[in-house]
């Protein structure tokens, strides 16, 4: 038997759901994070279902990494849905303080509520959630407004609790709430897989760079105001649009690589990740 491309371990998720649903009992209203180039793929169907009637604020970080079209289609695409996305960069702050003002929106109606029953007001208390490495404690720290949550490349390292205060209408956890990964898609995890969002999971890098390529090809034909023109080309001059994408990764490692294909499959994943084949939504609004 072959081995799998991508290997979760499941104690590890049942481990993540538990700790998620005792950090939403504390909250009033919850800050979740997906990464703009996967927005669906970074969604858990069951989200709805943990959150019950708390309020949400829906955060599509990473808007540096997609083009301006990218995002005004998905932001038609959400409100169509009835949701209103605020798009960020964590890293450079933009887009942080709108999230903060639309969860201390939810403490308003909240303090309605207590006051109409004869209690007192109280900050909102919130808490960020999302996949790994959407750039949750990036968020929180922007929130913040300084640097106390470890924010790192490396997918998974965020853990423990505390509440710190924002503002007078604003508390939250500075610990991120880490949404498991849904197991059911495989496309959907070979994007989580390419944008490193699947935590400690194990995958197969060349399976995984093939994905790539192929969903740049296709994205290239169907979408291709999603992505800069020919990206794999200009950044490699070798074309991918008359080969399999096994073929193009096993060209390429030949033509930089002297026909290493594991390393050329890392440097793509790489080069993928830190932008340097472009802005690049790997999801387009479905019947966009
Ligand atoms: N380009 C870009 N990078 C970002 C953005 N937000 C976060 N990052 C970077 O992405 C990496 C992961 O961000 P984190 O904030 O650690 O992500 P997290 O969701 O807390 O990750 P875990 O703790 O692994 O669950 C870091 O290197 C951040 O600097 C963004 O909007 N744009």
């Amino acid at each position: 038997m072959t081995t799998p491309p991508i290997q979760w371990y499941p104690g590890h998720i049942a481990k993540a759901e538990k700790a998620l649903k005792e950090q939403l009992k504390l909250v009033d209203v919850v800050l979740e994070v997906r990464d703009t180039r996967i927005p669906l793929a970074t969604h858990h169907p069951q989200v709805q279902e943990w959150l019950g009637n708390k309020a949400r604020v829906l955060v599509l970080n990473r808007v540096d990494a997609i083009l301006p079209q990218a995002q005004q289609a998905w932001e038609r695409w959400f409100r169509q849905q009835g949701e209103q996305p605020y798009f960020t960069n964590a890293q450079a702050g933009k887009g942080v303080a709108a999230v903060a003002k639309a969860a201390q929106q939810t403490g308003v109606e909240l303090n309605q509520r207590r006051v109409s029953r004869g209690m007192l007001p109280r900050p909102v208390r919130a808490v960020v959630i999302g996949f790994p490495n959407v750039g949750k404690s990036a968020l929180i720290n922007r929130l913040l407004n300084r640097r106390v949550v470890e924010s790192a490349a490396r997918a998974g390292v965020t853990r423990q609790l505390r509440w710190v205060r924002i503002s007078e209408q604003l508390e939250l956890l500075d610990a991120p709430g880490i949404i498991p990964i849904k197991l059911n898609n495989q496309l959907a995890a070979f994007k989580l897989a390419i944008c490193d969002d699947i935590g400690d999971a194990a995958y197969d890098n060349q399976r995984v760079a093939i994905a790539l390529i192929n969903l740049l090809q296709q994205l290239g034909e169907t979408a291709a105001d999603f992505l800069p023109h020919n990206p794999l080309y200009t950044r490699y001059e070798l074309d991918a649009v008359t080969m399999t994408a096994e073929d193009y990764l096993h060209a390429l490692a030949e033509k930089r690589h002297k026909g290493d294909v594991e390393r050329t499959a890392r440097q793509l994943l790489t080069d993928f990740r830190k932008g340097a084949l472009g802005a690049i939504a790997l999801e387009v609004p479905p019947n966009a």
